[in-house]
C-alpha cells in the first residue's frame, strides 16, 4: 500500500513536472531526457555480468595460478581428426577447398627510379591485379617442388632453409619440404651476414631457398658456408643473375623455383610424410635479447596453435581475404597464415613498402596492395599500427578547419560508445560518423577490414582504440613466443577492453608463478601476478644444439606436461584474461633500490609527439636513467621553424642545445601524464637523426629494440650521458 502510494505520488510529481504545472515543463523534459539514460545505464551497469573467458585449473609442476580457455576442458591438439602434421593439414585443406582461391601475388608491371629534391633516389613500382593459385593448384605445385628437391639430390635428413621475403613461393616451398619430411630453417630476409652464416652452419643446411635479391649476399659469403650444396631461387622479373654470382656458386647447383617444380613434375617421388613429433621448423628468435636462438618446432606444435586460433576468429572462412606482408620468418605471421589455410581463406601477398596507395615504393597513381586486395583480415605488429595512427592524426592536423573538428567530435563520440557509455555514438549516429569521417580512413586499407590480428609486442591502449574507431576493426591481440609457436593467449573479438591479451588459447595452459625478487606474487591483490609459464601442445622442443639453455627455460612436470618459462610478467584479470605488465630482462634495479621497467617507460614516452623511437638505458650504479631517442623529423622541423631556430641539416638540428631542451621538456610532460615516477623520467637524452630499421640491425623484423646492439653501437653516447 505504502509502495503504491509512493509510486503514485512519484508519478503524479513527474506528471506535473512534465506538464509544466509550475511552468517548468521544458526544463523538466530536458532534465528527464538526461535522467532516464543515466538511470537506465546505472541499472544496466549494475546488472552487467563479467563474461568469463578463462577458467582456473589445477595443473602439475611448480605451484602457481593456472588458467585455461573456457571453451574446452581438454587441451586442443588438432583441428579435426587425422590432421596431426603440417603435411596432413595442408593436403586435407587443399582437398577440401580445392577450387577456392588460395595464394595470390600481384603482377609486376614496371619499375622506375625517381630522384628527390635532396638527391636521394627512390625505386617506384607499378603492380597489376592479384593473380591466384587455387588450393588444388597449390597442392600440385608443392608436391612437384618436393619431388624436384629429391631429383636435385637434396640429402635426406638434412634441413633446407628459406631466406626470403614473404611471397606465395615461400609458402609453397615450405609445404613442399614437408612432403619429404625435410625440416625447414626460417631466416629473416633482413638478417645480417654474421647471423646468416651462423644459422646456416649451425643447422648444417644443404639446400638454401631464397629470393633472387639474396643471391648476391649469399655469393659474398659463399666461402664461409660449410654445408650448402643446392641453391633454389624465386625468380623476379627485372633481376638477372650476374656471372660473379654464378661463379661464386660454382660448387653448388643453382636452379630456379620453376625449374625444380618442373623437375619434380617430370619425375614424381613418393611422399615421405612426417609424424607429429618430427621437427618441422627451426626458427630463429627475433633477437631482442641477444643473438637469435634456433627454436625446434614440431609438426604437432604448429597444428595445435592453428587449430586453437581458428576457433577464436569469428566466421573465418572462404569469404575472407588475408593481406600477408609481415615476414614469414616471424612466428606470428607463420602462425597466422597456417590458421588462414585451415579455414580456406585466400592469402594475398604484399610488402610493408607497397601496402597502401601512398607507400614509399608505390608509383604515384597506382594501387597499393590493400587497395588491390581489399582484405577482410590482416596481421600487424604494434609498431605498424602506431605508425598508421600517427600518419592519420598528422594528416587530420594538417587539414585543420572543419575536417579536424568533425574528426575530433566523431572520435570522442565513438570512444564514449566503445567504452560502454549510453551517451556515445551508437546506431544511426555511428553510421553517420562512419560515413562522414571514418570511411576515408578505412579506405587506406581497402575499406573491408573486419579484424586485425596484432601481436609480437605490447600494443598501446591509444592505438588499439584508434584501430577500433578509425579502421572499424576488432583487434585480436595475440601473445606468444617463438618457443610456443605463438600460441599462448588471444583476445576475443567481443572483448572491447584494452591492454590485455585475452585468455589462454585452447591448446595451452597459462600459469603464473611468484617472482619474489621482482616483487610479483600470485597472492597479490587485486590480481595474482607473476612470471608467465606456458604449458601444452604449442610448447616446442627447445633450442637447437643448446641443451643448457633449453633445460633452463623448458621443464616437464610430473604429469609429463611441458612448460616454457617466458620471462614475461603478467597478471590475471577476474574474467581469466591475461595482461602482460613487464619483462624480467627489461627490469633494472637502480642504485637506491628502485626497480625501473625499461619497456614500460619506453611505451609511455612513445606517446610524446617528438619521439619516433626510444631506448631507455639504466645503469645500476646510478640513481637515474637516460635515453637514446630518434626524433620525429617532421615534428622537430615544425617546432624549429616556429621557434626560429637556424640549422644546416637534420643532424645539426638534433645536436642543438635548444632542441634537446625542447624534447626533454616535452618528455617530462608526457611522463607526468603517464604517471611515471621521477626516477623513470630520463635525466639526460641524446637525439639521433638516423631511423632504426631491421636492416641496420638495431631493431628486429617485428620492430622491437635490439638492446644489446643499440648499447654497443651507441656506447660512447651512453657513457657521455652518464658522464
Ligand atoms: N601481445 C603481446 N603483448 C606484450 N608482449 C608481447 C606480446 N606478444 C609478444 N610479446 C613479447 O614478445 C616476446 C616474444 O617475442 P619473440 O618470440 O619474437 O622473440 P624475442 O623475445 O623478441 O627474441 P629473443 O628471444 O631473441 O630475445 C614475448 O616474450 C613478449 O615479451
Amino acid at each position: 500500500m505504502g509502495d503504491s502510494e509512493g509510486s503514485g505520488s512519484n508519478s503524479a510529481f513527474l506528471q506535473s513536472f512534465i506538464q509544466g504545472e509550475k511552468g517548468y515543463g521544458a526544463v523538466g523534459a530536458i532534465f528527464l531526457g538526461l535522467l532516464i539514460p543515466v538511470l537506465l545505464s546505472m541499472a544496466f551497469l549494475g546488472k552487467k555480468k563479467i563474461k568469463q573467458r578463462g577458467v582456473q585449473v589445477e595443473v602439475g609442476g611448480e605451484p602457481g595460478f593456472a588458467m585455461r580457455n573456457r571453451r574446452s576442458s581438454e587441451l586442443m591438439e588438432v583441428p579435426w581428426e587425422g590432421a596431426t602434421t603440417m603435411a596432413a593439414l595442408f593436403e586435407q585443406s587443399c582437398k577440401k577447398h580445392a577450387h577456392e582461391r588460395f595464394l595470390g601475388s600481384r603482377k609486376f608491371i614496371s619499375k622506375e627510379v625517381t630522384t628527390a629534391k635532396d638527391g636521394r633516389k627512390f625505386e617506384k613500382l607499378h603492380f597489376g591485379e592479384y593473380e591466384w593459385k587455387t588450393y588444388g593448384e597449390a597442392f600440385v605445385c608443392a608436391s612437384n617442388f618436393a619431388s624436384g628437391l629429391v631429383k636435385l639430390g637434396h640429402s635426406a635428413g638434412t634441413p633446407a632453409a628459406i631466406f626470403s621475403e614473404s611471397r606465395s613461393e615461400w609458402f609453397l616451398a615450405f609445404q613442399g619440404c614437408f612432403r619429404q619430411n625435410i625440416t625447414v630453417v626460417t631466416i629473416y630476409a633482413s638478417l645480417g651476414e654474421d647471423a646468416l652464416i651462423h644459422s646456416l652452419n649451425e643447422t648444417q643446411v644443404s639446400t638454401l631457398i631464397c629470393d633472387s635479391k639474396q643471391l648476391k649476399k649469399i655469393a659474398a659469403i659463399s666461402s664461409s658456408l660449410e654445408s650448402i650444396k643446392h641453391i633454389v631461387y624465386f625468380e623476379d622479373e627485372g633481376i638477372t643473375i650476374d656471372s660473379d654470382v654464378s661463379s661464386a656458386m660454382s660448387n653448388w647447383t643453382l636452379s630456379s623455383f620453376a625449374e625444380v617444380e618442373k623437375l619434380g613434375k617430370e619425375s614424381p617421388a613418393h611422399p615421405k610424410l612426417p609424424s607429429k613429433s618430427d621437427v618441422s621448423v627451426i626458427m630463429y628468435t627475433s633477437g631482442s635479447t641477444g643473438f637469435p636462438k634456433g627454436v625446434m618446432i614440431t609438426h604437432g606444435n604448429i597444428v595445435a596453435t592453428a587449430a586453437a586460433v581458428t576457433t577464436l576468429i569469428p566466421k573465418i572462412g572462404r569469404n575472407d581475404a588475408y593481406l600477408a606482408y609481415l615476414p614469414l620468418a616471424h612466428v606470428f605471421e607463420l602462425a597466422a597464415e597456417v590458421t588462414m589455410m585451415i579455414s580456406g581463406v585466400s592469402i594475398g601477398y604484399g610488402s610493408a613498402l607497397t601496402l597502401t596507395d601512398s607507400s614509399n615504393k608505390i608509383k604515384k597513381g597506382t594501387l597499393g596492395d590493400a587497395s588491390a586486395l581489399k582484405p577482410t583480415l590482416m596481421a600487424a605488429v604494434p609498431a605498424i599500427l602506431d605508425r598508421v595512427r600517427d600518419g592519420v592524426l598528422k594528416k587530420v592536423d594538417e587539414n585543420g578547419g572543419l575536417a579536424k573538428k568533425l574528426f575530433s567530435v566523431g572520435y570522442k563520440r565513438r570512444m564514449a560508445a566503445i567504452e560502454g557509455s549510453w551517451f556515445g555514438a551508437w546506431g544511426l549516429e555511428k553510421l553517420l560518423w562512419d560515413a562522414i569521417v571514418f570511411k576515408q580512413v578505412r579506405s587506406i586499407l581497402g575499406g573491408r577490414i573486419r579484424i586485425i590480428l596484432c601481436g609480437g609486442a605490447p600494443l598501446s591502449s591509444d592505438t588499439q582504440r584508434f584501430t577500433n574507431i578509425c579502421m572499424g576493426a576488432a583487434v585480436g591481440q595475440g601473445y606468444g613466443l617463438t618457443e610456443t609457436f605463438a600460441g599462448a593467449a588471444f583476445s576475443e573479438m567481443d572483448d572491447l577492453s584494452v591492454g590485455r591479451v585475452g585468455p589462454p588459447v585452447p591448446c595451452s595452459y597459462i600459469k603464473l608463478i611468484s617472482w619474489d625478487e621482482g616483487g610479483y606474487l600470485i597472492t597479490d591483490k587485486p590480481m595474482p601476478r607473476g612470471e608467465v609459464l606456458i604449458g601444452g601442445f604449442s610448447v616446442t622442443l627447445g633450442y637447437f644444439k643448446n641443451e643448457e639453455k633449453t633445460n633452463e627455460v623448458y621443464k616437464v612436470d610430473e604429469k609429463g606436461m611441458r612448460w616454457f618459462y617466458t620471462g614475461d610478467i603478467g597478471q590475471f584479470h577476474p574474467d581469466g584474461c591475461l595482461e602482460i605488465i613487464d619483462r624480467k630482462k627489461d627490469i633494472v634495479k637502480l642504485q637506491h633500490g628502485e626497480y625501473i621497467s625499461l619497456g614500460k617507460v619506453e611505451a609511455a614516452l612513445l606517446s610524446c609527439n617528438y619521439v619516433e623511437s626510444v631506448m631507455v638505458h639504466a645503469d645500476p650504479f646510478h640513481s637515474y636513467c637516460v635515453a637514446l631517442i630518434v626524433p620525429s623529423r617532421q615534428a622537430l622541423e615544425n617546432w624549429a621553424q616556429g621557434a626560429g631556430i637556424e640549422y644546416s641539416d637534420f643532424p645539426d638540428l638534433c645536436q642543438k642545445k635548444e632542441t634537446v631542451t625542447e624534447v626533454q621538456q616535452s618528455l617530462s610532460k608526457t611522463a607526468k601524464a603517464s604517471r611515471l615516477d621521477k626516477f623513470e623520467v630520463p635525466a639526460k637524452i641524446k637525439l639521433l637523426p638516423d631511423p632504426w630499421t631491421p636492416e641496420s640491425g638495431l631493431v628486429t623484423a617485428a620492430l622491437k629494440l635490439k638492446r644489446e646492439q643499440l648499447k654497443a653501437k651507441f656506447k660512447e653516447d651512453l657513457l657521455k650521458l652518464y658522464g
